[in-house]
């Protein structure tokens, strides 16, 4: 997928990280007309539950629901099952739940969908991005290098028929590679030049991250952390686009 300088703004999605619906209103209010793709995550989603979809779609906004599903197949395909049905245009599962379980969630996300509508993207969670080489090989006992792991959980996922995967941009030259270049790529971990790194290890800039092809970008705390959010999200259009220049 080739991006477009004109796309930026709906390929950065903004992190919603909060747990009340106060402080996503404080949030987007002076960001509304700029962005226009959020993250919802657990802590949003299970603190204001299934309106804080309907709500942010009220605003204009795409929605990607970060959930991760991780279960038995039957269940994820009921999980995904009914959230089919809370509009939000992007969902996701952890691959590490194996084919089976992938592809039952896509049978159970089809279902759900209602008829003439669109069915959400469904993407697949690789090795998250807050995990180095060190954890992945000796708390989680797999061996080999994160990418190897990152491209063999992109390709599971390409298997059970799902759209795409969360992986660090470092990993997405890797993922086209294997996967083909429709294979979507979203990718968190992403800190502008001197941003706080936090608890994330796989991390590049924004204007790294597209330039390693990725197809969407998750920003966080860069952004909603900030003093000015309005302004750190004007100065990573800017770098994004002095960079594609
Ligand atoms: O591998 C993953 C999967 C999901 N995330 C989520 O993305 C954002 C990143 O937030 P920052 O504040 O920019 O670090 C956060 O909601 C995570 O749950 C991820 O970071 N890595």
């Amino acid at each position: 997928m080739q991006h477009q300088l004109t796309d930026i703004g709906e390929r950065m999605i903004v992190a919603l990280d909060f747990s009340t619906l106060d402080e996503v209103k404080k949030c987007i209010e002076p960001l509304q007309g700029h962005i226009r793709y959020v993250k919802v995550g657990m802590e949003l989603a299970y603190a204001e539950g299934p309106a804080i979809v309907s709500f942010l779609k009220e605003k204009g906004l795409k929605v990607f629901l970060d959930l991760k599903v991780h279960d038995i197949p039957n269940t994820a395909k009921g999980a995904m099952k009914s959230l089919a049905r809370l509009g939000a245009d992007m969902v996701n599962v952890h691959a590490a739940g194996g084919v089976a379980m992938m592809a039952a969630a896509r049978e159970g996300l089809e279902q759900g969908t209602a008829a003439g509508a669109a069915r959400p993207l469904l993407i697949g969670v690789t090795m998250l991005t807050s995990t180095g080489m060190q954890t992945m090989n000796q708390e989680l006992a797999i061996p080999g290098a994160v990418e190897d792991v990152v491209v063999h959980y992109a390709l599971m996922t390409k298997q059970a028929g799902l759209d795409g995967v969360v992986a660090s941009p470092l990993e997405v030259p890797m993922i086209k590679k294997a996967a083909g270049d429709a294979f979507v790529t979203v990718t968190p971990g992403i800190r502008p030049l001197g941003a706080d790194q936090g608890d994330q290890t796989r991390i590049t800039t924004p204007e790294q991250a597209f330039r390693l092809g990725s197809d969407y970008l998750v920003i966080g705390r860069a952004i909603t952390g900030a003093k000015d959010p309005v302004g750190v999200w004007q100065s990573i259009v800017a770098a994004v686009e002095k960079d594609r220049s």
